[in-house]
């Protein structure tokens, strides 16, 4: 079992925007959701774990050795798939991985070999192992994301919105994917889609400019809410004074018509009660309504 410990850490940058404030919390193995908007913090957060920056404050510990003080520790058994990797260069998708395996330290040809074939197999890329990078499908080159970022067998695997840009199959190939993998590895997603964390990952913590505003077990943050979410379709003149009356979750059109969702312990006057949904929950620890 691999554990990522994360302790009161704080990351002040130069321009003194504190992209993290005095975060705490445990990973252990299987697929982690990290949710938050544009701007939360959560890029900021997977560098620091990754040992590319120093935290101004707090520590963060890999199967108990600190990755502040030893970086390079961390970066042996940590494989990143970014958001997007820019230009591919003019080569094989076989002799990029090649390229790649080197710079992470597998020297030996054989196990080298062995590895980026396996690798390539495990993605669903070997008959396309000849072909370049760059001609690749958005699922394609996500796949070989994952078969970089496998490359030396990582304990710790980070991506960084991987379903941007994918069609609906190629979202459910990759996911599928990456919690296959998750079984013996920690697997960091960082994402704004509440529906990938609610299908794939088995914990999850949420953060809001630099700040973690829950953590937990996706399913039981959901049962939570049971009997608390109610639903009423309205007239979009009176949503101020919805508004102003009520803690309104979330907004939606639906068929033209305004539907607002809002928190209660009781039932509100003229609301319908709505089964909870991850995305609730997520609206719900975001504007801190309880
Ligand atoms: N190198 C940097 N120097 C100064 N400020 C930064 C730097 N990187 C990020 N920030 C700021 O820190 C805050 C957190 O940014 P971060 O990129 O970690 O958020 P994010 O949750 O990953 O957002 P996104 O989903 O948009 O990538 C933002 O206000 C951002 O402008």
């Amino acid at each position: 079992m691999n554990t990522l410990s994360i302790n009161q850490l704080s990351l002040v940058y130069k321009n003194d925007i504190r992209a993290l404030d005095n975060i705490s919390l445990r990973i252990d193995n299987g697929m982690f959701g990290l949710l938050g908007p544009n701007g939360a913090g959560k890029s900021s957060l997977m560098k620091t774990i990754a040992g590319l920056q120093k935290p101004t404050k707090g520590d963060i510990t890999f199967n108990d050795t600190s990755v502040v003080k030893h970086p390079a520790f961390i970066k042996k058994q940590l494989g990143f798939l970014p958001q997007d990797f820019g230009v591919y260069p003019k080569i094989s998708a076989y002799d990029l991985l090649q390229h790649l395996a080197v710079l992470k330290g597998i020297i030996h040809p054989d196990e080298r070999k062995r590895q980026i074939l396996a690798l390539l197999e495990k993605v669903n890329l070997a008959a396309f192992k000849d072909k370049e990078v760059h001609t690749f499908s958005g699922g394609m080159k996500q796949r070989f994301g994952v078969a970089q970022a496998l490359l030396g067998k990582p304990a710790v695997i980070i991506v960084d919105e991987p379903t941007a840009g994918l069609d609906p199959e190629e979202r459910n190939r990759f996911n599928t994917l990456l919690s296959e993998i998750s079984e013996d590895v920690i697997v960091i997603l960082s994402t704004h889609l509440v529906e990938d964390v609610r299908n794939l990952c088995s914990q999850m913590a949420v953060i809001n400019k630099g700040k973690l505003v829950a953590t937990g077990k996706p399913s039981e943050m959901v049962v939570a809410l049971n009997g608390k979410i109610w639903s009423k379709q309205i007239d979009k003149k009176s949503l101020p004074e919805y508004e102003g009356t009520y803690p309104v979750i979330c907004k939606q059109l639906i068929e033209k018509s305004l539907h607002i969702t809002v928190f209660g312990t009781e039932p509100p006057e003229g609301f319908l009660p709505v089964i909870p949904t991850l995305e609730h929950v997520y609206f719900q620890k975001l504007k801190n309504i309880e």
